[in-house]
């Protein structure tokens, strides 16, 4: 893995709203933003209090044996515990009620009221412990999407996936470590969907996934107190460094209308993506009428031609498209 190339997510300190609007949202790169209040939780939010303040509604967590979660092996079940139990259970290593196996890790990502149909919102789940967390006001009210909760056991991994939706992730207790890939290494992270195949990013099957090296690493530790910015369709892949406590706040880039309605979890594709890839395959379903080389043919011309109509670095002017060349 010596050839992959690594960079830090930089790090801004205080900054203001007017200086992340100005400086940092518009580069559309991770950031790392430290010293952001996000009130009183960082002092309040110790098990007990959240156990406390929590209740005992009934939430859907990941579990499983092993820290490091596969999605393509299922190694792990979706199992339902009180809330204050299921923090208990994340904050301890070794369990003496358990599901699977005495020393099994455990996944919060909060829901909405209606699962399939309304996003999270910390403010109607668990409205006494929303008042600790102060949203940054760094997007206008009509843009918020929805509020998280994300909270995990010690050393837990959530694996490589990207959401349409531009995301604060707070880290409220606990370290974690974030490791995030540009969108324009998508070809390089053998996708499935929104998810990477490469499950193993810190030692992963190069004979499987040669070109994984290609991808340009980007990666922070989260303290808590610490926001991290990541911009919809950026990567990322998450392993808790201590038990930990977070929230995250996704909201509306594009214009409302361009996301589909019915995605409560902000990761499906924009409206006019999904007409778009479903246009590309009623054009790979026409190519079929012809034979194996002049399919050849025409499939290289077509690449070339998406090419050079979407990939940022070569659309030079924007009328470019409509002057022809002499
Ligand atoms: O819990 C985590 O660390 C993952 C967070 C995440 O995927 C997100 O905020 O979109
Ligand atoms: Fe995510």
């Amino acid at each position: 893995m010596e050839l992959q190339e690594k960079v830090a997510v930089p790090i801004f300190t205080e900054v203001e709203k007017e200086v992340f609007l100005r400086d940092i949202y518009p580069q559309r790169r991770p950031a790392v933003l430290r010293g952001v209040s996000l009130g009183p939780c960082l002092e309040k939010w110790t098990v007990e209090y959240l156990g406390q303040n929590g209740g005992d509604k009934e939430v859907k967590i990941h579990v499983s044996t092993v820290p490091q979660m596969d999605f393509l092996h299922k190694n792990f079940a979706y199992k339902t515990l009180p809330f204050n139990e299921f923090v208990k259970r994340a904050s301890e290593k070794k369990h003496s009620d358990f599901f699977l196996c005495e020393d099994e890790s455990y996944y919060l990502r909060s829901l909405g009221e209606d699962v399939r149909k309304e996003p999270a919102d910390l403010s109607k789940q668990f409205p006494v412990l929303a008042e600790d967390f102060h949203i940054p006001q760094f997007f206008t009210a009509d843009q918020f999407f929805s509020s998280v909760f994300r909270i995990s056991s010690c050393g837990l991994q959530l694996w490589t996936h990207y959401d349409v939706m531009d995301n604060l992730l707070a880290q409220v207790t606990g370290t974690k470590r974030v490791v995030l890939y540009s969108p324009q290494d998508a070809l390089h992270l053998y996708l499935s969907g929104d998810k990477s195949e490469v499950v193993d990013i810190d030692s992963p099957d190069l004979k499987r996934f040669p070109d994984f090296v290609k991808a340009k690493r980007y990666e922070c530790v989260l303290e808590p107190g610490d926001l991290l910015f990541i911009p919809a369709l950026w990567f990322h892949n998450t392993v808790a460094l201590q038990f930990g406590v977070g929230v995250n706040v996704f909201w509306r880039h594009l214009p409302a209308d361009s996301y589909d309605r019915k995605d409560p979890y902000g990761n499906k594709d924009p409206v006019a993506a999904t007409r778009a890839l479903q246009a590309l395959e009623r054009a790979l379903h026409t190519l079929d009428e012809l034979p194996a080389d002049y399919r050849d043919f025409y499939g290289r011309r077509m690449i070339q031609r998406i090419q050079k109509r979407t990939y940022c670095d070569s659309v030079t002017l924007p009328t470019s498209q409509f002057t022809k060349p002499g």
